[in-house]
């Protein structure tokens, strides 16, 4: 596919399936090969297909494309084209293919060589990330480790905007109808008790991105992990007991080994009142003084 503005068609003939690399809220997602001479040479791509059965999910699976198409950012994972199938009936979206995975795989695998300088690294990109999306009035709604990849050692990108939302001109915040499907942990208080899903919805999301970087994405260190299975996490009570809790201040306790002052920084992430919480460009701005006299 060419190099024009136009979203880019993938002939299916010529995308390879190699294998599953995961399963996401609204389909799964596949490694090809789009090899249109046929001798290997083509090139890797991240491919999204659409459940075919679920026809309500075609409009909501054509937002999303027109919403990533529309991205350009180095720390946003880039939008490649899309691929029809079976006539027009079914649709695939192809993004580009980011080799080493997940944040959360990454972190885990790589523990020992990542210092804290680096993870300051990764969050000042997500934050750049975010700061754009916030230019064009997109709300991600579901900022979390998980849906950050690494594309080097020195690189993350943003991914997965199955949930994005774009704020209305009129208004600071988007309202859902119903709950998210995403685990409530990541979730800003507003979210949980009025589904209102806003750019400072979104800082408070960071902030726990924030804890899972300090953390390396372990399981022991943070209960929201832990507690995500099994889905009766995501009942009413659980979710208004957590909203409590926070109303009364309890907070995630400091990772091991995190500096007080990005521990402050994610503190001031989970304000309670959405309109307490840095901005991202703020934060952008605090990360890199950290990281110019990181002493690591
Ligand atoms: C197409 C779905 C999508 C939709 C959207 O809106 C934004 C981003 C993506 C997306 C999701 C996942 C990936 C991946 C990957 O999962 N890479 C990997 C590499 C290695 C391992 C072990 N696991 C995994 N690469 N590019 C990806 C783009």
């Amino acid at each position: 596919p060419g190099l024009s503005q136009e979203p880019s068609l993938y002939e299916e003939r010529h995308l390879r399936y190699i294998n599953l690399l995961g399963k996401g809220n609204f389909g799964s997602v596949e490694l090809c090969r789009y090899d249109p001479l046929g001798d290997n040479t083509g090139e890797l791509v991240a491919v999204k297909k659409l459940q075919p059965n679920k026809q309500s999910n075609m409009a909501e699976f054509q937002r999303e494309i027109h919403t990533i198409s529309s991205l350009h950012c180095e720390n946003i994972v880039k939008y490649l084209g899309v691929c029809y199938s079976m006539g027009r009936l079914n649709m695939s979206l192809v993004m580009e293919y980011l080799p080493n995975g997940s944040l959360v795989s990454y972190l885990e695998k790589n523990r020992q060589n990542v210092n804290s300088k680096r993870l300051l690294l990764f969050a000042s990109q997500i934050c750049k990330g975010m700061e754009y999306l916030q230019s064009m009035r997109y709300v991600h709604r579901d900022l979390a480790a998980r849906n950050i990849l690494v594309a080097s050692e020195t690189l993350v990108k943003i991914a997965d905007f199955g949930l994005t939302k774009i704020i209305p001109f009129d208004k600071e915040y988007y309202r859902v109808t119903h709950p998210g499907e995403s685990p409530i942990f990541w979730y800003a208080p507003e979210s949980i008790t009025e589904f209102k899903f806003s750019h400072k919805s979104d800082v408070w999301s960071f902030g726990i991105v924030l804890h899972e970087l300090f953390s390396y994405c372990e399981h022991k260190q943070n209960p929201k992990k832990v507690s995500m299975i099994g889905n009766d996490m995501q009942s009413p009570s659980i979710a208004m007991h957590l909203v409590n809790i926070l109303k009364e201040n309890w907070r995630l306790p400091a990772p091991l080994h995190c500096p007080p002052r990005v521990y402050a920084m994610m503190l001031n992430c989970w304000a309670y009142n959405s309109e307490d919480r840095p901005s991202f460009s703020s934060l952008g701005e605090q990360i890199k003084t950290y990281i110019q006299d990181d002493r690591e």
